[in-house]
C-alpha cells in the first residue's frame, strides 16, 4: 500500500499548486480555506497538520508530526526544512492573563499575536521546536532541536534553546552543491 498520495489524488486536496515529485502521507491533514501552494520535490510525512495560508518552495521535508498554523501566512523557501515534531504558530494568544485564550470564547475578549512566519533558503528547523509569530529566519539559519524561536534570526548562524540565542556561525559549503539542482 502506498502511504503517499498519488499525482492525481493530490489534485483533489486543497492545495491550489503543486510541481513535480510532490509526497505527502495520506495521514496528513489539511485545514485551509486560504491558499496552499507546493514547489516541486517536497516531502511531507505522517501527522502534520497544515492550516491557512503556507507556501512550500522547492527541496523540502517536513518531518513527522510537525504543525504549521498558517492563519497568518507561513512561507518556507527552497532547500528548507522542518525536523519530527515542529510548530509554526503565525499566530498566538497573548498570555499575558489580560484576556481570555479558547477559540471557543468571544473574540473581543482574546488578544492575537499575529505576523507571517517566514524561513528562508538553506535553513533547518531541529525536532521539536517551536517558532513564533513575526519572526523571519534568514537564510542558511539552522535552529538545534528543542528550541523556541521568538524573534528573527540572523543568516548563516546556529541558534539553540529557549528562547533561542545564537552560539555560532554556520558554515556555507552546501552552497556547492546548488548549481546541481539549478
Ligand atoms: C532532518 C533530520 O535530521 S531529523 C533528525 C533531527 N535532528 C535534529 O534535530 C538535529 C538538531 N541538531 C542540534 O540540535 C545540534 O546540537 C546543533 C546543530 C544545534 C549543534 O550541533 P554542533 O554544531 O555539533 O554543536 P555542539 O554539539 O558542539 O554544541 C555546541 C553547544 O551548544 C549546545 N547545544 C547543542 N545543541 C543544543 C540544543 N539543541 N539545545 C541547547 N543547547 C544545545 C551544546 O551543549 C554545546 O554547548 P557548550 O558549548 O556549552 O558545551
Amino acid at each position: 500500500m502506498n502511504s503517499f498520495y498519488t499525482e492525481e489524488e493530490l489534485k483533489s486536496l486543497p492545495i491550489k499548486s503543486f510541481g513535480k515529485n510532490v509526497l505527502i502521507s495520506k495521514k496528513v491533514s489539511f485545514y485551509s480555506d486560504k491558499e496552499i501552494t507546493i514547489g516541486h520535490d517536497v516531502r511531507i510525512d505522517d501527522f502534520c497538520i497544515l492550516s491557512g495560508s503556507i507556501h512550500l518552495g522547492n527541496y523540502i521535508h517536513i518531518g513527522a508530526y510537525c504543525a504549521l498554523y498558517g492563519s497568518h501566512g507561513i512561507k518556507i523557501e527552497d532547500f528548507s526544512g522542518l525536523s519530527p515534531r515542529c510548530t509554526i504558530f503565525s499566530a498566538s494568544d497573548d498570555f499575558n492573563g489580560n484576556y481570555l485564550i479558547s477559540p471557543t470564547t468571544q473574540k473581543k475578549h482574546n488578544h492575537i499575536i499575529t505576523g507571517e512566519v517566514i524561513i528562508k533558503k538553506y535553513s533547518q528547523v531541529g525536532a521539536s521546536s517551536t517558532i513564533m509569530p513575526n519572526t523571519v529566519l534568514q537564510e542558511g539559519t539552522a535552529v538545534g532541536a528543542m528550541s523556541l524561536i521568538t524573534k528573527s534570526t540572523l543568516q548563516w548562524s546556529v541558534y539553540v534553546g529557549t528562547p533561542a540565542k545564537k552560539i555560532k556561525n554556520r558554515e556555507k559549503g552546501l552552497l556547492n552543491f546548488i548549481h546541481e539542482y539549478e
